[in-house]
């Protein structure tokens, strides 16, 4: 199934009349440059192109008052001056004669898009429109928006499609109160938001876009606000945030749509954002959030003012909706002081709501709320003079990396008696081998005929991968874990520099891993807490890894930090035999897996495990995990456990912090 573009230039056809600071970044150029750019990369034809259309009237009332939409029907025919009387009812947003039909276009390419998706006839899309619509409310414009796309887009997938829960995850740079106003008491949507907030100093300057608005009555907890209060985030704030408050709640709600609110002034050189993460972010956001639903996902423009970060993350965004590899996350940093406070806050707020969460951190002794400003009157932000914005310096930041599809998506590596799922590519060792290999098999680790083959096997796989022949592969071994040892003791760290292997079930895994040359990372029922070190880590499930919520808490709060810090260039992944794991939990992790190691993941499995090789294959050709089922309350101890795990090797690790350091 695709991926679905939605654009028309109609869009395009509006623009600010008169002088206003305020508005001026808003301008037509946004819509048509993120579009050539995906012209230019050849991204726009690997797409389906659907078609906007208007939203009727009807559609347009599930969210805004018939008061609201009988006054913006009467600006087609406003004259300049009433066009102004108009505006001066509104705060930060400007109308034009066409701005009525373009409304109506970008909230009907909302409703094409879930259309599109909620009838299978793609899988996934992302509809550039402007005006954007996260601020606008019931019977207000605001902040450039006039109808509020996604808001409408969401309960028409409900009343449509029936959809029971859908996700909104709002990633621009400014809080979406409008959409925070009509979900706020709606426990069957879930809105995150991360926003610029400068504890209350920045625009839309409201007390309620504040950690603790948590959504009312029955939509308690359904409400995520992540303040970010200073400027300069970076790819590591915003990962952590995903890691350690938007996921594991995702997971939890088990939603049957996503829409993403998809702003991109929270990149690096927009004039709004003032934050500093890079265009390439984009590409593991949305990544990220394809495992949801069934892969089920509708990103909708909203913002987004330096045409030049916001042409390379709409393509970022648009290349992962289509499969390609992900890039890779040059040096991640550790996430900032004032992003964990902000992570502190929201999920000791949000602990009581999420069973998964319920180990969160109290919340931290400086009482963040006084340093909100006294507001006496919403003064917003002044406005910036001509030579304080030339002075803001020009930021720079590397053209994001190419992301080459390699010719084999999958391979198998398997004996001749075991069957090849369809779409993997069959690795035979006699054909296959480079000359190289001659010289480089020890007979002493690959043992017998059978192990020889076996390493020669595997180690063609990794030597594709390594040139990107290959994407992913899978392989089927006599003895997983004496394969796991060839490959790490003897292929993995010379060919590569740092491997990531992760091992599902118990085993006894005593490699030399203090070079840092592997992370080992076991998940398994098996207590091992005696076996420490930076590099080998022991996750211990108390009811074994068949339990699957403390599963998926181990990997959305370890497991992936962790792997976003070390930065493998190829990831092991093997499940040992008796693991107890479920086929969807397995299918989840390879599908969060391939976001490392630009999808260079080799699955390992014991022969006899040829029934899990239908849905691993799945994954790894490029098809969404199915959901996990509602995820069960996890057991305490193995939250507890988890949070002790996280306290110990966060000094090590600083993408495991989850809340200021206690000296604080
Ligand atoms: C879709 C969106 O969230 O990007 C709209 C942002 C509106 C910003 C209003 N204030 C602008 C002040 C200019 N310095
Ligand atoms: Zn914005």
């Amino acid at each position: 199934m695709g991926t679905a573009l939605i654009y028309d230039e109609e869009m395009t056809k509006y623009k600010l009349l008169w002088v206003d600071p305020a508005c001026k970044i808003e301008v037509p150029e946004r819509l048509s440059v993120s579009y050539e750019a995906l012209v230019r990369t050849g991204l726009s034809d690997r797409c389906v192109a659907v078609p906007p259309r208007e939203a009727s009237d009807a559609e347009i009332l599930l969210v805004h008052s018939e008061e609201y939409l009988e006054g913006v029907k009467k600006t087609p025919h406003m004259t300049l001056e009433d066009l102004k009387e108009f505006t001066l009812q509104y705060g930060d947003v400007y109308f034009h004669p066409n701005i009525y039909h373009c409304a109506k276009l970008a909230a009907g390419s909302a409703l094409q898009l879930v259309d599109s998706v909620m009838t299978g006839t793609v899988r996934n899309g992302m509809a550039l429109v402007r005006p954007p619509g996260h601020h606008s409310m019931r019977s207000a414009a605001s902040g450039f928006c006039v109808f509020n796309n996604v808001a409408i887009a969401a309960r028409y997938a409900k009343q449509k499609h029936g959809a029971k829960r859908v996700l909104i995850v709002d990633w621009d740079i400014h809080h979406g109160q409008g959409v925070q106003y009509c979900f706020e008491d709606d426990p069957s949507v879930l809105y995150f938001s991360w926003h610029r907030y400068e504890h209350q100093k920045f625009w839309p300057n409201l007390r309620e876009s504040d950690y603790d608005s948590v959504g009312k009555g029955s939509g308690a907890g359904f409400n995520i606000n992540v303040p970010w209060n200073k400027v300069g985030m970076e790819n590591s704030d915003y990962l952590s945030a995903f890691c350690h408050v938007l996921l594991p709640v995702a997971y939890e709600f088990c939603p049957d749509l996503v829409l993403v609110c998809a702003g991109f002034d929270s990149a690096i050189g927009d004039p709004e954002g003032e934050m500093c993460a890079t265009p390439d972010i984009f590409a593991h956001l949305t990544h990220l959030l394809m495992n949801l639903a069934g892969g089920k996902l509708c990103a909708v423009l909203e913002g987004g003012y330096n045409l030049t970060s916001l042409a390379q993350s709409v393509c970022q965004t648009v290349q992962t909706l289509l499969g390609d590899p992900l890039p890779r996350l040059a040096n991640l940093g550790s996430p900032c002081e004032s992003a964990l406070e902000s992570l502190q806050c929201v999920r000791s707020v949000l602990r009581r709501y999420w069973p998964i969460l319920k180990h969160a951190a109290d919340p931290p002794t400086t009482d963040v709320g006084s340093r909100r400003i006294k507001l006496a009157k919403a003064e917003g932000e002044k406005a910036e003079t001509a030579e304080e914005e030339r002075s803001r310096e020009e930021k720079v930041w590397p053209e994001p990396a190419e992301r080459l599809r390699p010719p084999v998506c999958s391979a198998s590596a398997l004996p001749d008696d075991a069957a090849c799922p369809d779409g993997l590519k069959r690795l035979t060792s006699s054909k296959d081998l480079g000359p190289l290999l001659g010289r480089r098999i020890k007979t002493e680790v690959a043992g017998d005929a059978d192990g020889v083959a076996t390493f020669l096997r595997l180690y063609t796989l990794i030597e594709k991968m390594r040139t990107n022949e290959i994407g992913n592969g899978v392989a089927l071994v006599p003895d997983v874990a004496a394969a796991v040892k060839c490959v790490v003791q003897d292929l993995g760290s010379d060919l590569v520099n740092r491997v990531l292997v992760v091992c599902v079930g118990k085993e006894e895994l005593n490699y030399a891993t203090a070079d840092g040359k592997m992370l080992v990372v076991q998940i398994s029922g098996e207590d091992k807490e005696e076996q420490k070190g930076k590099y080998y880590i022991p996750m211990c499930l108390k009811k074994g890894c068949g339990d699957t919520v403390g599963f998926i808490q181990a990997v959305l709060g370890l497991l992936l930090p962790l792997g976003y810090e070390y930065d493998p260039g190829l990831v092991l992944l093997s499940r040992m035999p008796g693991s107890g794991v479920g086929d969807c939990m397995w299918q989840q992790l390879i599908g969060l897996l391939k976001g490392f190691a630009k999808g260079h993941t080799l699955v390992l499995m014991q022969t006899n495990d040829e029934a899990c090789m239908g849905p691993t294959a799945s994954v790894l050709l490029g098809h969404p995990a199915p959901p996990l089922q509602e995820l069960l309350t996890p057991l305490p101890d193995d939250g507890d456990a988890l949070e002790r795990m996280r306290e110990r090797l966060q000094a090590d690790w600083k993408m495991l912090q989850t809340a200021v350091s206690s000296g604080n």
